[in-house]
């Protein structure tokens, strides 16, 4: 599979997520209530004060059970796609039976108005588990990522379409910073140029660096349904080093086989587990899935030297 890496774009204009706009107003407006409560510096030196956390780059690089995609499995208890999913009242309960299943990763949503998450839900799977832990939420500011830190995740979702470009940078860097990974998500192949121009950006400031990953999200954001064929359309476009992550959609394993075969190194699921009566056996049927073995970081893919 080759991948350009073209940071070269045209200005295109695409129509805004309403959802995506509400969401992250929204998050500005729980940001301000955290820091009344907590203030930044407060925060960070707590955050700086834990132990370092699992890379979730190398869980990832790491090939699934059968040779195929690492399978992150994702706690939600609703979404605004599909409304109630689950109740989940015992959160580290289902993160660990995940990982029993062969999950590589556990993403837990923190969001509270439309997916029904809280920080502490990811505290005490953190808490639980031994993978890496993925903060799933609307981050908009560098104040969320300091709170991920301190709950012990070990990596941070930054949504392209959710920042401007000088937000992204900044939000990359502080991750970075923060000794998280960061799951850059994009939508299309725009996006994904935007992600490497900040991937880029980030590296050459040169103050810390870890590796790229990114996530395709085969959920459309204006219409919140999932296309499956998104991943493909847009993994070329990845920047040549960057672990790319097919996320939204995944129920069955052919949609894992045929994620593996457009270069998934991940596949990270959400309704399809959280709603499973038997999660162990649901993260080991989709881990098993055969797909071709895939080379890790720097091992016969092309690396992006910059
Ligand atoms: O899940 C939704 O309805 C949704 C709507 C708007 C923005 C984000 C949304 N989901 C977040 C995710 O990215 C998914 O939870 C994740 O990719 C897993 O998807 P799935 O396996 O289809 O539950």
């Amino acid at each position: 599979m080759a991948r350009s890496g073209s940071t070269r774009r045209k200005a295109v204009s695409t129509p805004v997520s309403e959802f995506l706009v509400r969401a992250c107003a929204e998050a500005h407006e729980r940001v301000a209530e955290a820091r009344d409560l907590v203030g930044f510096d407060e925060l960070r030196a707590a955050a700086r004060s834990r132990p370092a956390p699992p890379g979730l780059a190398e869980a990832l690089a790491a090939p699934g059970t059968a040779g195929g995609p690492a399978i992150i499995a994702e706690l939600k208890r609703a979404s605004p796609s599909r409304g109630h999913l689950a109740w989940l009242p015992d959160p580290a309960a289902r993160a660990i039976a995940y990982t029993e299943g062969g999950a590589r990763a556990v993403s837990v949503l923190t969001e509270p108005a439309h997916f029904r998450g809280t920080l502490a839900d990811l505290e005490a799977v953190a808490h639980r588990v031994d993978v890496p832990v993925l903060r799933k939420d609307f981050l908009v500011d560098a104040y969320q990522v300091w709170e991920a830190r301190a709950a012990g995740a070990a990596a941070a979702l930054l949504i392209v379409a959710a920042l401007d470009q000088g937000r992204m940078v900044e939000l990359l860097r502080t991750t970075w910073e923060a000794g998280l990974d960061a799951l850059i998500e994009v939508h299309e192949v725009e996006e994904a140029a935007r992600a490497h121009e900040a991937l880029r950006e980030v590296r050459a400031g040169g103050s810390v660096t870890r590796p790229a990953i990114i996530g395709v999200n085969a959920r459309d954001l204006r219409t919140l349904t999932v296309d499956p064929d998104r991943f493909a359309a847009c993994v070329d476009a990845l920047p040549a080093d960057a672990l790319a992550v097919a996320e939204s959609g995944v129920a069955h394993p052919d949609d894992v086989a045929r994620a593996a075969a457009a270069g998934a190194h991940a596949v990270l699921v959400g309704e399809h587990l959280v709603t499973a009566a038997d999660p162990v056996g649901a993260v080991r049927t989709l881990a098993g899935a055969v797909g071709p073995r895939r080379p890790a970081v720097g091992q016969g893919r092309p690396v992006d030297a910059s």
